[in-house]
Order: structure tokens, then C-alpha cells, then sequence
């Protein structure tokens, strides 16, 4: 196996809650990993691990047999980089400049960012359709412009792994599908490996090679997209239940329920007509 990423035992506690909770995992080279799991259930807290944004408690990460805790910062930006939920949206900067920003593992501490590196700043910006706002600043663009934006610095970090944390939020169906596609083809034409936090199951199932599911920072499931998807994981790990259909090949799946009643609706106050 061509592996690229191997965490083990992660474990991450805050409080006296243990979010993580001893996670292993491995990617292997060009492949598309989907991150899925109920809200609040660590996978973010675990994709900020791998990426060295949180020290673990417990557990390490390698990237390609290197420790990450022994990179440096350059070299690792270099290989791997992680586009966040939310992003700090009061840079004042351009959209060109943040691009520029993801050149800076590439240049020396004297270089300018110029020559094939614009280039490749240029390429970014046409690929992820930011560069007719390119000359606007961050401050000025949509939520869904925005983060385009920060895909485009990511691209042009030109990184052999790429960590998402739900990129698809703020963007409108079309703009979803255009982004998954762009993923696709740095995954397919350049060998991108991909490890992405997403919400949407089926987009998950059409695009990702392979599903994970993360529930009370536990593995609750994986495997391929056709193996993870039966009515039993949604309601194992989502408590809904749901029918699975084929679609040419890929699940998709139609909840239809809340499998059980999972709060107590309460007291109503007093007073309260309805
Ligand atoms: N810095 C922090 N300090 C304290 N608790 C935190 C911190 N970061 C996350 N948590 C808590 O850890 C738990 C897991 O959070 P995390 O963001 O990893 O979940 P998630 O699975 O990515 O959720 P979502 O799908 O809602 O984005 C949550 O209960 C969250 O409130």
C-alpha cells in the first residue's frame, strides 16, 4: 500500500470531554477520503490534528514516514494544507494577494513572488473562477466568493495533500458541484490526496472514494461509498432513518425519518397558547 497519511490513536480532550478519542487512519496516495459523522462528533477537531493546527493529546501523524511534529512549518505547508471552515474574513487584503500568500512555502525569504510563481497564481485564480474578483478585497466578496478565494490560495500551494473542512457551506448547488468537480480533477489529473469533512452523504457517495464516519470521536464506519451506505449506518450513526437507492452505480440515499425520539420536548411554559 502506497500510504501518505497515517494517524494513530489520535486522541484530543477539552474539558473533561474526550472529542477525539483514539483515531487511526490511513490515506493512501491519490485517493478521495470523505469525512462524514453528526454534528459536533470531532471531525474537525481531527482534520486540525492531521493538519498540526492542534497538538494531540495522544497519537501522532505521519506524512510519507515523517512525523509531522518534527517538520517545519515551510516544508510542511509545502506538502499538505488545510482549507478551514471559516476562514478569517477581515484580512484586508485582495483576493490576488491571499492567492500570492499560498506561494510563500515555495519562495525564499528574498523572493519575490514572480515568474512561474504568478503563473501558477494565475492558474489558481482561473480555476476556481476568482480571478475577475481578483483585485477586490476579501472584505468586499460574498460568503461563497470567499471561500473560492481561500480554495484558490490552497491550490496555489500546490500541496500532494489537501485537508477541506466542509468547503462546500456557504456555496450555492451549482457552485457545489463546480468545486467538487475542481477537487476532482486535482485529484484524478494531479494525484491530489484528498481528505475532506463533508455534510452532504450524497455528494459524499458520488464523489469520495472512500467514506469515513466519526461519531463521539470514535470510527463509526468505512469503507466505499456501496458498503457504508445501508439503512442500518444512518440510523446507527445519524439516528434517521432512510431508504438507499443505485444510481448507476452510486447510493444515494432518501431519509424519510427521525429513527427515534433522541430529547424530551420539555416543559411548556405556562401561558403559552400552542
Ligand atoms: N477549542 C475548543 N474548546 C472546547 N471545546 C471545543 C473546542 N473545539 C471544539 N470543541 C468541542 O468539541 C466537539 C467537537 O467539535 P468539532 O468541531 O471537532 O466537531 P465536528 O464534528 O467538526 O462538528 P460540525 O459538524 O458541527 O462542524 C464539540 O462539542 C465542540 O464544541
Amino acid at each position: 500500500m502506497n500510504e501518505t497519511l497515517i494517524a494513530e490513536e489520535l486522541a484530543c480532550r477539552f474539558g473533561n470531554v474526550d472529542v477525539v478519542d483514539g483515531i487511526s487512519l490511513k490515506a493512501v496516495k491519490g485517493e478521495w477520503l470523505g469525512i462524514v459523522g453528526p454534528n459536533g462528533s470531532g471531525k474537525s477537531t481531527m482534520l486540525r490534528m492531521l493538519a498540526r493546527l492542534i497538538v494531540p493529546d495522544r497519537g501522532s501523524v505521519r506524512l510519507d514516514g515523517d512525523d509531522v511534529r518534527r517538520m517545519n512549518t515551510k516544508s510542511l505547508a509545502r506538502r499538505m494544507t488545510m482549507l478551514a471552515q471559516a476562514n478569517d474574513p477581515g484580512l484586508d487584503i485582495t483576493v490576488r494577494e491571499l492567492v500570492r500568500r499560498g506561494r510563500h512555502p515555495h519562495l525564499k525569504w528574498y523572493e519575490e513572488c514572480r515568474g512561474t510563481h504568478e503563473e501558477v497564481v494565475d492558474w489558481a485564480l482561473a480555476a476556481t473562477k476568482t480571478d475577475l474578483l481578483q483585485h477586490r478585497k476579501l472584505g468586499q466578496l460574498s460568503g461563497g466568493e470567499r471561500q473560492r478565494a481561500w480554495l484558490a490560495m490552497s491550490m496555489a500551494q500546490t500541496p500532494e495533500l489537501l485537508l477541506l473542512d466542509e468547503p462546500t457551506t456557504y456555496l450555492d448547488i451549482a457552485h457545489q458541484l463546480e468545486l467538487m468537480e475542481l477537487i476532482r480533477n486535482l485529484n484524478k489529473e494531479r494525484g491530489v490526496t484528498v481528505l475532506m469533512v463533508i455534510h452532504d452523504l450524497n455528494q459524499a457517495a458520488r464523489y469520495c472514494d472512500r467514506i469515513m464516519a466519526v461519531k463521539d470521536g470514535r470510527i463509526a464506519a468505512q469503507g466505499t461509498p456501496a458498503e457504508v451506505f445501508r439503512p442500518a449506518f444512518f440510523r446507527d450513526v445519524f439516528g434517521v432513518e432512510a431508504k438507499v437507492y443505485d444510481d448507476g452505480g452510486v447510493p444515494v440515499f432518501m431519509p424519510s425519518g427521525i429513527a427515534a425520539l433522541r430529547t424530551s420536548e420539555g416543559e411548556r411554559p405556562s401561558g403559552i397558547a400552542w
